[in-house]
């Protein structure tokens, strides 16, 4: 029989799991770029056919750049891929509150301008965050606060070709620059930064291979039941 110091401390433990696991559910999606994070995120947020499901893209999280960074940038000589790039420290601390169950102003990014625009969205309390971006693992402060993360691996050459027809219709660039810019920065930052984040999986993140002909629906269907499973358990019907 267990002494009734042992049951007092069996309960302060369940209440402290309790408490850490209650709040919005946060799922990071990492992966490079046109790996499909984002159509992972959208499909997701579609089958949990939830209004209080917010994607927030890494995207909008890009610094405002120097002087002498804008003229990099126009001679296409910067480089976006580095962590150095993002304002990961203003990303986390917006995660933070939006985990603490708060309303947040979320920054906006223009690509064709590549600079951050003047308005912000206002997002109130959510139930389900999905953060995702090229480097939303990057950061451990972040990976600790996830309840579940996702890398979507796609080889090179399937990442460059989706990117080059992204580019030119989404971001108004050309293919030869995009060419550039794979082989200049996107590539080797890919290979430093980004698939080291799969290493931060742990045994319960997901890995999702997303080559052509690859399905992403089956990984979400069965993540969209997880979650609304650890949901139910939180006392939030979705
Ligand atoms: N499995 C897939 N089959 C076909 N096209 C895909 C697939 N996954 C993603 N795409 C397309 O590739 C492009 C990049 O995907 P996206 O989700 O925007 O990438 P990321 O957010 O990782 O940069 C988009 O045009 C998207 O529609
Ligand atoms: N002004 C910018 C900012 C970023 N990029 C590129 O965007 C990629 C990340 O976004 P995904 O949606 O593709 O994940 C990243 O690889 C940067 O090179 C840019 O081209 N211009």
């Amino acid at each position: 029989m267990q002494s009734s110091a042992a049951v007092a401390d069996a309960a302060i433990a369940a209440t402290t799991v309790t408490a850490a696991k209650s709040g919005p559910f946060l799922i990071v999606v990492c992966g490079g770029s046109a790996s499909g994070k984002t159509m992972f995120a959208h499909l997701l947020k579609t089958r949990l056919n939830s209004e209080r499901v917010f994607i927030l893209s890494m995207d909008h999280f890009y610094r405002n750049f120097t002087e002498e960074e804008k003229k990099e940038i126009l001679k296409e000589e910067f480089n976006f891929d580095s962590p150095d790039a993002l304002d990961i420290d203003c990303a986390h601390d917006l995660i933070v509150k939006m985990k603490s169950g708060e309303a947040v102003n979320v920054p906006s990014y223009s690509f064709t301008k590549h600079a951050r625009e003047a308005h912000t969205t206002l997002v109130p309390s959510m139930d389900i965050i999905i953060f995702e971006g090229i480097l939303s693992l990057h950061d451990d402060r972040i990976v600790d606060m996830a309840d579940k993360k996702v890398f979507v691996s796609a080889d090179e050459d399937t990442r460059l070709n989706r990117r080059l027809t992204r580019d030119a219709r989404e971001r108004g660039r050309t293919e030869e620059s995009t060419r550039a810019q794979h082989e200049k920065f996107v590539e080797p930052a890919y290979r430093a930064y980004i698939a080291p984040c799969a290493n931060k999986l742990g045994t319960n993140g997901l890995l999702v291979e997303n080559n052509e002909g690859q399905n992403l629906e089956p990984h979400v269907e069965s993540l969209a039941k997880e979650i609304r499973e650890e949901m139910k358990w939180r006392g939030v019907s979705l």
